[in-house]
């Protein structure tokens, strides 16, 4: 196999289908294409080649300088007519390359330059094809990879599919099992169901048999009873008679009744009339007594309401009284705390009857308490001698001018304080007179003990008569016992007056 053939046939393997593929050409053109596309110098290529085109003969060269057949020349010959021309030019040592030859090689230069650009084209269009056929390669695999995991997928499915009906078929064959025993069952009970029909037949021949002989008896019975019931019919039809003779007399009765009720209800309707009339009257007597009684009950109210609150008034009044006189009793003891707790009096008696030769020795008393006594018988400034009291009582004063200044120390007993008076002084000066008095029964001679007491219990009892008036005179003397009353002392106890008082 010489070398062209050689190379005709790597070419037909690269390049598959191409229309350019020319015998006798190919050589020449891949090799001048490898060439531009490897990057190497066209002259370098040339002269390394050099001896391996110059077999071409001169006569050929001049053949190809002919237009129109380097067309059809094949790039091997191409390359050798070059290489000839140039070796041809070394040889005859002439450094000036003739004008013939210059446009020879010109001419098979851009033949070449045309030949590479076309293959170099055909070369794009190729590798754009396969890269078209790449992508459709592609796409095939990924269809085929889908189809492949598809397919994995309906396996999955057609596997569970199937276990499903593995256990379905175990189920079915389970469920088989037992109806068969049910079957099995239901033979057995047919069987004795079979057996409970046969009994009851026989049951039911003998039931029948008893019935027709009960119904022989019964019809018996209903023919001997319809001979009694058509006796009866005759006896009640013959009843019928006399009754409905009995019902005209009756009519005939209430004839005469009805007529009579009719009479009397004529009158009863008079009558109701009557009474209906006077009853309307009632009724219009009725409203306005109403009207009056209504009239007479917003009167009432209007005087229930001014009363109320007159009422209203007297109670705020009451209240007030009472806040005052709390007030008054606070500011009264608050006086008598202010004028002292311990207040000494001084009473002078009188002479008495079988007394009045005698001198007196009171030489002057004051309004404000004082006392002023002589005593001739000692000399110069002890002969008077100055007493201070809180209040001197003068020979001519009375049981009530002495009650009348212990009185508010007396009433505070009802605010709570005790209290107690009594009296000093040496034998008959008048102790027991000033504090029970000389007669008890009379008024008037009543000391400090019987006053107090009586006005604490006027007061308490908030009455108008005196205490001894209401209580007498002996009950007055059971309280002044109980309150420790002596002839020349008063003690008068909260507790005690408290319980007495009450
Ligand atoms: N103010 C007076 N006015 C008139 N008579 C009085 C007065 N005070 C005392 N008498 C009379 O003086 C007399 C002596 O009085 P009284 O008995 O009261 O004294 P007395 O202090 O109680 O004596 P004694 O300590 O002995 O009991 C009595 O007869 C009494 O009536």
């Amino acid at each position: 196999m010489d070398p062209q053939s050689e190379v005709h046939v790597s070419e037909n393997r690269e390049l598959d289908g191409s229309s350019e593929v020319r015998n006798g050409n190919v050589s020449g053109r891949i090799e001048a294409f490898n060439g531009l596309a490897e990057g190497h110098n066209f002259s370098g290529d040339l002269k390394s080649k050099r001896v391996h085109y110059a077999d071409l003969p001169s006569f050929k060269i001049s053949e190809l300088t002919k237009l129109g057949n380097l067309e059809n020349a094949s790039s091997h010959s191409l390359f050798s007519a070059v290489n000839r021309i140039l070796d041809e030019c070394i040889e005859k040592s002439n450094q000036d390359i003739p004008q013939r030859v210059a446009s020879v090689l010109k001419l098979v230069v851009q033949e070449i330059e045309q030949r590479v650009s076309k293959q170099a084209d055909n070369m794009k269009k190729q590798s754009n094809m396969y890269k078209s056929r790449e992508d459709r390669y592609h796409t095939k695999i990924r269809a085929l990879e889908t189809l492949a995991t598809g397919t994995t997928e309906e396996n999955k499915v057609v596997m569970n599919q199937l276990q499903q009906m593995k256990i379905e078929k175990t189920k079915i064959e389970e469920k088989k099992k037992l109806e068969e025993q049910d079957s099995i069952k239901l033979r057995k009970e047919k069987a004795i169901c079979e057996n409970k029909v046969l009994s009851l037949n026989e049951e039911l021949n003998l039931a029948k048999k008893s019935y027709k002989e009960n119904l022989f008896h019964l019809e018996a019975k209903a023919e001997e009873s319809k001979e009694k019931l058509q006796k009866k019919i005759l006896e009640l039809e013959s009843l019928l008679t006399d009754s409905r003779k009995k019902i005209k007399e009756l009519e005939d009765f209430s004839e005469s009744k009805f007529v009579r009720w009719k009479r009397k209800e004529q009158e009863y309707r008079h009558f109701i009339d009557s009474q209906f009339g006077s009853l309307q009257e009632l009724r219009l007597t009725s409203e306005s007594i109403k009207q009056e009684v209504s009239k007479i009950n917003n009167t009432y109210a209007e005087e229930f309401y001014h009363f109320g609150l007159n009422l209203q008034g007297l109670i705020d009044a009451a209240q007030n009284y009472h806040s005052v006189l709390e007030e008054n009793r606070k500011l009264y003891n608050e006086v008598q705390d202010l004028k002292g707790n311990i207040r000494v009096y001084c009473r002078i008696r009188p002479f008495l009857s079988g007394q009045n030769g005698r001198q007196t020795t009171i030489q002057y008393i004051s309004d404000n308490g004082e006392l002023v006594v002589i005593n001739p018988s000692k000399p110069g400034k002890d002969s008077h001698r100055l007493f201070k009291f809180n209040k001197v009582f003068g020979p001519a004063a009375t049981q009530e001018d002495v009650f009348r200044d212990t009185q508010p120390l007396i009433r505070s007993v009802l605010d709570g304080y005790n209290v107690c008076i009594f009296a000093y002084g040496q034998t008959g000066s008048g102790k027991t007179y000033t504090m029970s008095g000389p007669n008890a029964s009379s008024v008037a001679d009543w000391g400090v003990n019987y006053r107090a007491l009586n006005d604490l219990f006027n007061i308490s009892q908030n009455d108008i008569a005196p205490l001894h008036m209401r209580l007498g005179f002996k009950w007055l003397k059971y309280i002044m016992n109980k309150c420790e009353t002596y002839s020349a002392l008063t003690v008068l106890r909260r507790d005690i007056l408290s319980e007495l008082l009450c």
